[in-house]
């Protein structure tokens, strides 16, 4: 019952006083004390919502409640700080050890663990970490002394992605079930089909049978989905710029909007946004023809010096003047929570559908109209799937065949099908293919928030004028036109 305190085994857990005096929410968004609840009362907990619906929140705040200290795991650096940073900024005792945490501070926080009563209330590590035995050890100590409260895995589809090649950590993850039957385990996710939740939860070692399972819709309302198309012969700034421009305008054109941007002292030209590219040169390269255009842009990529990336990334955050858009590998995504995002485009078709609605779903997270606009072309379909076809060469050539490997390579494939399908589609709307894909039961509502539901007519037009044929494109493959580029 919202209001009253959770009891269990004579504890009580003041959730909405909590909320409000630690967090600074007035209240829980519909859901999120359902699932808080059953995680306090001792279950395993499997939680699907969309991107900003407030996942986080549900492991952090059963961590501060609740006795003991909660594992968090977490596939990126960056993520991990974000989450991080706000939780200090509450005054709670939080912690990360990873890659780049100083000998001192590790030494302080394993100080801590090796206590078997641990101060730190949360301790944010990577999968890499967990497979330790050094960490291990201290994980037994404190669970010794019945302290470990739970084990929670943020961006859990990381697991079913990553787990079988790149990141074997991931598979390891099931060490947790095994080592420390009793301890309660949570993962979060915004984007796992049914295929990917059940190898979750059984890469885990959880019991299906006995989980707390909340799978929400993924829809986002507030995302307008677009597909822009293109071909190689006619390059496809100049249209993007157009519309960058023309919303920088309506703005400043608009007395009532821009009454309220001087008030506030905002600029017409903040409208923040991110586009992604497959490669680091390319996020060079647009930067700066939109910075000789006028558009405050800042590239973000691994290749860049943490002073750069963080300079880039901080002043995009705090929408400082020459930092409006950032153009990004997919190194900047999961765990960005910029509330005014307005736009994010896709310069070409990404790899995966799971990547392309991760990175969309970092628009507008304040619930304001946003665009999600994806550029697709058949001559990058074509070299999407040639890239994917090398890479699972050398990966099958890594693991020797191994059946494993086949069904990752069949599921990479699936993805990116279902991608250039939903790009190729202008016959439903975009909401409505987004919700089949991750198998939503509820129909996504679109109010006219895609370019199905806005113009079908113009819809197909543009399809027709703005693609290469098919005929062109099959001589272009037969002729070897495409070569092979490594993603970064
Ligand atoms: N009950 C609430 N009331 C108001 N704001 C909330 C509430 N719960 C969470 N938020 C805010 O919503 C935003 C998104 O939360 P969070 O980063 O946890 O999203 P998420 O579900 O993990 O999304 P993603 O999968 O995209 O990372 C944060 O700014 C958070 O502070």
């Amino acid at each position: 019952m919202p209001g009253l305190p959770v009891k269990r085994l004579g504890q009580t857990w003041e959730l909405e006083l909590t909320l409000r005096k630690v967090f600074g929410k007035n209240s829980f968004r519909p859901t999120q004390r359902e699932v808080i609840e059953a995680a306090l009362e001792g279950h395993d907990v499997f939680l699907q919502a969309a991107t900003s619906f407030g996942k986080s929140l549900c492991f952090q705040l059963p961590a501060i409640v609740d006795h003991g200290i909660t594992i968090v795991i977490s596939p990126l650096l960056a993520l991990m700080n974000n989450q991080i940073a706000s939780l200090r900024a509450a005054g709670i005792n939080v912690a990360t050890i990873n890659s780049t945490t100083p000998f001192s501070i590790k030494t302080a926080i394993l100080d801590d663990l090796k206590c078997g009563h641990p101060q730190i209330r949360l301790l944010y590590v990577t999968p890499e970490y967990c497979a330790l035995d050094n960490f291990r050890k201290h994980l037994r100590m404190v669970h010794e002394q019945r302290e470990l409260a739970r084990i929670a895995v943020d961006e859990a589809h990381c697991i079913s992605e990553w787990g079988h090649d790149f990141r074997p950590s991931f598979k390891q993850l099931d060490y947790f079930r095994k080592e420390f039957p009793d301890v309660p385990i949570i993962c979060c996710t915004a984007t796992a089909t049914s295929r990917v939740r059940e190898d979750v939860i059984s890469v885990l070692g959880m019991d299906p049978a006995k989980i707390k399972s909340f799978t929400m819709t993924t829809s986002r309302p507030n995302l307008h989905f677009e597909v822009r198309f293109k071909c190689d012969e006619e390059n496809h700034y100049p249209d993007f710029l157009a519309w960058l421009r023309s919303t920088h305008e309506r703005r400043a054109n608009n007395p009532v909007r821009s009454q309220e941007l001087t008030q506030r002292a905002e600029r017409a030209t903040n409208v923040p946004g991110i586009i992604y590219t497959l490669y680091r040169k390319d996020t060079e390269a647009l930067a700066a023809r939109l910075q000789s255009d006028g558009i405050g842009a800042k590239p973000y990529h691994a290749g860049l010096t943490n002073e750069q990336k963080d300079d880039h990334l901080q002043g995009w955050v705090a929408n400082r003047e020459g930092y409006d858009v950032i153009v990004a590998t997919t190194a900047f995504g999961m765990g960005i929570d910029k509330e005014n995002v307005r736009f994010v485009v896709h310069w070409q078709i990404p790899k995966s559908f799971e990547g392309f609605y991760q990175e969309a779903g970092r628009a507008g997270r304040d619930g304001k109209a946003s665009i999600c606009m994806l550029y697709y072309s058949r001559e990058d379909r074509d070299r999407a799937a040639l890239n994917m076809q090398r890479d699972m060469e050398k990966e099958q050539q890594k693991h020797q065949g191994a059946a494993r490997s086949h069904q990752v390579t069949a599921n990479k494939v699936k993805s990116l099908q279902a991608l250039i399908a939903y790009c190729e589609n202008t016959g439903s709307c975009r909401h409505k293919l987004i919700s089949q894909y991750f198998g939503d039961i509820a129909e996504a509502p679109c109010e006219w928030a895609c370019d199905f539901h806005k113009d079908r007519k113009l819809l197909k037009k543009r399809k027709d004028k703005g693609l290469a044929s098919e005929e062109w494109c099959s001589t272009q493959r037969q002729t070897g036109a495409y070569g092979y580029d490594e993603y970064d």
